[in-house]
């Protein structure tokens, strides 16, 4: 099923009309599809079905707690990257037991704390790290289960900023390393290791990489346990892509055919950590027109969603397909290619109020004519937006809704004024 989709020329979330969740919720809001999320959950299980997998949904994604709990519901596990995941994981219900704990800078009570809760594995991403988590394992009187982060020095072929498995990169161990620090580990009472992790990266569109890493990986199942290692499991990180412009992607089921044969040599359990491809096209932004301008040339759009709702166009010049909620006569319903001339459209920025020039979603976008109060739709908005979300310019944080059917649920209301106080102090004069 096609999640978001339109019928006629009006979007539709499941069974909702886009244009009722507006009224409704008001604008800009974040519209997630509960379905969609539940959909690519089965879809990875069936995938990897072979490697008899555990889906650790990568919480740094999107970390909204009703779709955690959505989540958990369906029997995933959850990767965190701080204290404050493990808390909203709990909080949702989610079991520790199937909950790994990456980051290459966990402090002490981070430690402590996901011990006490009894996470399933620590992905280690440094020599010193082991050390703190010995320590404070022996101190807690137990033994704290870990997989080393390993980076395979393949190149994901991804943004820069988010390409993370090459040897040069602040994350994990390069594979030398890695071994050394493997060996130490064997003389650490506090530590057992069980698990080998690795992470290449994001939005990475080619199956190559993961046959690379994937053949790298088992290499090292094998040395480990050549060692005296006992590997059960094997991490294989996050990092499919998905389509923002449309048709860049693979399915999963690409990524599962190179890597299912090699792994399963292992004898390991795979675990994984998809984020962007569980949430990214499962959640859009609607936005309110407030005000159309021309200057010089240019069109301008100005709408109610700014780069503090949704900040990737701004930091990684991401781009998102942006479409009318209702599309007039004389332009197509749904475009085929964005970036092919569209009939019944016109080059337009689409920004938002906040006051930087780097404050837009898209620049020259092929868009019909927009007039004050049409709504748009900012489409794979669903990872990486509302998480990445601030409050620059002292802008409350948009509402999020989670359609299930023609049932629509508020998950997370508008921030108001007053909550954005926040903890903040009033200086006594
Ligand atoms: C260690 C780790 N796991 C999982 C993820 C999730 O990645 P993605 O959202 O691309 O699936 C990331 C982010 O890149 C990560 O750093
Ligand atoms: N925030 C990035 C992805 C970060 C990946 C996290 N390790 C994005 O929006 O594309």
């Amino acid at each position: 099923m096609d999640h978001f989709h339109y019928r006629d020329r009006d979007l539709y979330c499941e069974d909702l009309p886009a244009a009722e969740l507006a009224d409704r919720f008001g604008t800009p809001l974040y519209v997630y599809s509960a379905s969609a999320f539940v959909d690519r959950l089965a879809e990875l299980h069936s995938a990897f079905a072979a490697l008899d997998p555990l889906v650790c949904y990568s919480v740094k994604a999107n970390s909204n707690l009703g779709l955690l709990k959505l989540m958990a519901g369906h029997g995933s596990g959850f990767d965190v990257v701080s204290g404050g995941e493990l808390y909203r994981v709990r909080k949702a219900g989610g079991a520790p037991s199937k909950t790994v704990f990456a980051g290459v800078g966990k402090t002490d009570e981070e430690i402590r704390e996901a011990l006490r809760a009894g996470v399933m594995l620590f992905n280690v991403e440094s020599e010193a790290e082991l050390e703190a988590i010995d320590a404070v394992a022996r101190a807690e009187g137990v033994k704290a289960p870990i997989a080393l982060r390993v980076n395979p020095d393949v190149d994901p072929k991804t943004h820069r900023y988010i390409s993370t498995g090459k040897k040069e990169s602040k994350f994990g161990m390069d594979v030398d390393r890695a071994l050394l620090a493997a060996e130490s580990v064997l003389g650490m009472r506090g530590l057992a290791m069980t698990g080998l992790h690795m992470h290449i990266g994001s939005q990475i569109t080619s199956t190559e990489p993961y046959a690379h890493a994937s053949a790298r990986a088992a290499e090292l199942v094998d040395r480990l346990r050549g060692m005296g290692h006992e590997i059960t499991w094997c991490n294989m990180g996050g990092g499919f892509g998905i389509d923002y412009r449309g048709g860049e992607s693979r399915p999963i089921a690409e990524f599962a055919e190179v890597m299912v044969p090699v792994l399963r040599e292992t004898g390991c359990r795979l675990a994984m950590e998809p984020g962007r491809s569980i949430a990214g096209n499962a959640g859009v932004l609607l936005s309110r027109v407030i005000f159309t301008k021309q200057s010089g040339d240019k069109r301008f759009v100005i709408q109610d969603a700014a780069m503090n709702d949704l900040i990737r166009p701004a930091l990684y010049e991401g781009f998102h397909r942006i479409w009318p909620v209702r599309v007039p006569e004389g332009s197509p319903s749904w475009p085929d290619d964005f970036e092919a001339p569209i009939p019944g459209t016109e080059p337009r920025d689409v920004v938002g109020p906040v006051c930087e020039s780097g404050d837009f979603l898209a620049k020259d976008r092929a868009l019909p004519p927009t007039a004050r109060g049409d709504l748009l739709a900012v489409f794979s908005a669903g990872a990486y937006g509302m998480v990445m979300a601030s409050n620059y310019n002292t802008r409350p944080r948009a509402a999020e809704v989670l359609v299930q059917g023609s049932e629509a649920t508020l998950v997370r209301r508008r921030e108001t004024y007053d909550d954005l106080l926040g903890p903040e102090l009033d200086v006594p004069s």
